[in-house]
């Protein structure tokens, strides 16, 4: 498995603990762990496995610095790289928008040339609506510190162990 560049966005720090567990989760010595605010689109260039983590806020808006950096990605060439996705919600307070910023994500990749991996079942998490539920299922790994925190650590081995098997 080659380098992998973990990109994230992260408003009160939560999202930035996720990526540098998911980092720990590959180890340090392959997984690099990269704030959007202070990185440029071009940055995913080097790393031929990706990781995009962000967090929703206002009603189902995708975190402010993650949105700049996606709409700069859109210069950016991603092909041949394989790109799984992570994202932090809140399903109780938030049900009518559960993580809909990964879903943002998801889509606008859509019309990119890489590879999306990294989906995960909809079981074990209660909300009414979500943006990153594609046929039945997450597009990506969903994190909620805010009720299940105490899921996290094992949501992220899983995941880590699934994506181990698919990078490059
Ligand atoms: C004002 C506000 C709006 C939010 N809006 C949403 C939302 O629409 N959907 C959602 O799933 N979570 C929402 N959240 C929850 C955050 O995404 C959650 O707290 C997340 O862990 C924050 O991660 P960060 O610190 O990395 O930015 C919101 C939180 C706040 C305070």
């Amino acid at each position: 498995m080659q380098n992998i560049g973990i990109f994230y966005g992260s408003s009160t720090g939560k999202t930035e603990t996720a990526a540098k567990l998911i980092q720990a989760a590959f180890g340090e010595d392959i997984a690099s762990a990269i704030d959007v605010a202070s990185a440029k689109s071009q940055d995913v260039e080097q790393f031929k496995n990706l990781i995009f983590g962000a967090s929703t806020w206002g009603i189902g808006d995708l975190q402010d610095d993650f949105e700049d950096f996606l709409s700069d990605l859109s210069n950016t060439n991603l092909e041949g790289r394989k790109v799984a996705i992570f994202g932090l919600g809140d399903q109780e307070a938030f049900s009518d928008s559960f993580v809909d910023g990964v879903g943002e994500i998801y889509e606008q990749l859509g019309n990119k040339n890489c590879e999306l991996i990294g989906g995960t079942s909809i079981e074990g998490y209660e909300y009414d609506a979500s943006r990153a539920e594609k046929d039945g299922q997450f597009v990506g790994l969903i994190l909620d510190e805010e009720n299940q925190s105490e899921m996290t650590d094992e949501r992220v081995t899983q995941w880590v162990t699934q994506l181990k098997n698919q990078f490059n």
